[in-house]
């Protein structure tokens, strides 16, 4: 019998393997590492310190990539582009150990010429050594000094080098970060990327009317949330493993993200709730879970919309046994009566507020992903407050601080319809979040994924 490629060679480090097969997937195949990951750890029974290491080294690699690749093109002498991809994976991972975490030299070198001499043999095997070696003769600090510019030439250059984050990402927070008055800070915009760049903690959500924060937080060992009374800081660990998480009671959901769910239940209305409530985007379901379970309490029912018919079943596995109805359609185009109390509008988006979860979002999105993604969520927009009562609210929110999809979506959308903003501040009940009326959420700030909040009514 063919033993897989991955155990064939003794001398492979097995953890190591499955990192760089998560480097391969996600370059091949456009996979996402953090579905990945977990597949191959439960394919071939890693646990415990082990898990965790290749979990470091996954991510971690997958985070700093763009940063990695041009270190490792100055030592190979060419670009990445013309070093074979099997070979790159392995030098990414090499990389990343010898500048981004404690292994010794030795460790991280070995191993990775391990890797190649398995798969491709003795000449690349050397090629990985050289390069490896060089990059090992100088720390991240030192890679810094040499490659980025410095902070006086280009600040944004600088720091998006430092802290593993494309330009235009780091353009796109120093916009966002700025006032009108000021532009941002250095120091500001430093403490955005570096919050950015580091792993985030794991937030639980505790499911009102199942389990209080308290009871959750005990149960697992986690500190309660700073900002939203659901909220469980989880230290570390496999949260798909806790009892709470398996029955069901508890979720795995940023706190930013429970803060916009919960905007929606508690903002002012005009008159009477009458327990209409929609979410018109609500594919995979987390906020659509969380409103709905608010909602059993309340006396209310949620529609939940979604076009996606594979994004819709997990909508509805994550509100089974909830006053909510799931709907296949098009938020645009939804065909559902006008009337709504509370509409939350949670579009797509470009995710930039939640880089630090999706090691390698930042390296696939592009600008040129913005224009689409702004017209799409205008017209969800418009649709929203063409459903809701006159009187009750539209909660505007993006997992992504850019302005574009945020400020500047919300001010055309008042433009073309009349809508009026509402001060979104008293409904997410965290201190010191600026002049409103708009709610921006921060890693750097708050510990959460850059969430936005707007709230809208309409005369
Ligand atoms: C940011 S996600 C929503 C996340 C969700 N609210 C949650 O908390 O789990 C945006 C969702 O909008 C869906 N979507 C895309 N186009 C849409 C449209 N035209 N109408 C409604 N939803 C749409 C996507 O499939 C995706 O599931």
């Amino acid at each position: 019998m063919t033993r897989p490629a991955h155990i064939r060679d003794k001398a492979v480090d097995p953890v190591r393997a499955v990192a760089r097969d998560v480097l391969r997937a996600v370059r091949e195949r456009d996979s996402y590492a953090n579905l990945v990951l977990p597949a191959l750890l439960r394919e071939r029974k890693i646990t415990g310190r082990d898990a965790a290491l290749a979990t470091e080294l996954a991510y971690g690699t997958c985070r700093s990539a763009g940063t990695l690749d041009e270190i490792i093109a100055s030592a190979a002498g060419r670009p990445v582009a013309d070093i074979d991809g099997t070979v790159l994976d392995v030098l990414r991972l090499g990389a990343y150990q010898l500048l981004r975490t404690r292994i010794g030299a030795h460790a991280a070198v070995s191993t990775s010429v391990d890797l190649i001499r398995s798969e491709a043999g003795q000449g690349p095997a050397g090629f990985c050594n050289a390069v490896l070696r060089k990059i090992s003769q100088r720390d991240e600090d030192l890679w810094t000094d040499e490659l980025a510019p410095t902070m006086a030439d280009d600040l944004i250059g600088h720091l998006a080098f430092r802290y593993a984050h494309p330009r235009w990402i780091a353009e796109v927070f120093a916009e966002a970060l700025s006032t009108p008055d000021a532009p941002v800070r250095a120091g500001e915009l430093q403490a955005a990327l570096a919050a950015d760049d580091e792993r985030p903690l794991v937030h639980l959500v505790a499911r009102p009317g199942l389990i209080s924060a308290e009871e959750l937080a005990a149960a697992t060992g986690g500190d309660i949330g700073a900002f939203s009374p659901y909220c469980v800081y989880l230290p570390g660990g496999d949260p798909g493993a806790l009892d709470a998480v398996r029955e069901h009671l508890a979720g795995v959901q940023d706190e930013g993200s429970q803060l916009v769910a919960r905007a929606l239940t508690v903002a002012d209305i005009d008159g009477p709730d009458t327990g209409r409530w929609l979410d018109l985007c609500a594919g995979p379901g987390g906020k659509a879970a969380l409103v709905g379970a608010v909602a059993d309490i309340d006396g209310a029912h949620l529609d939940a919309v979604e076009p996606s018919d594979h994004r819709a079943t997990l909508v509805r596995q994550s509100v089974d046994g909830l006053p909510v109805t799931v709907h296949v359609a098009d938020g645009r185009s939804s065909g559902l009566t006008p009337g709504y109390d509370r509409v939350l509008v949670d579009a797509p988006c470009t995710g930039l507020g939640s880089l630090r979860r999706r090691p390698e979002a930042r390296w696939r999105r592009q600008p040129s992903d913005v224009p689409e993604l702004v017209a799409l969520q205008r017209q969800l927009l418009s649709a929203a407050l063409e459903l809701v009562r006159p009187g009750g609210v539209v909660v505007y929110s993006t997992c992504s601080p850019h302005p574009a999809e945020t400020v500047g979506v919300v001010e055309s959308v008042v433009a073309d319809t009349g809508a009026r903003v509402v001060d979104a501040r008293p409904f997410v009940g965290v201190a010191d979040i600026g002049d409103g009326p708009f709610v921006q959420l921060w890693p750097h700030r708050q510990g959460t994924d850059a969430m936005f909040l707007a709230a809208l009514t309409r005369p």
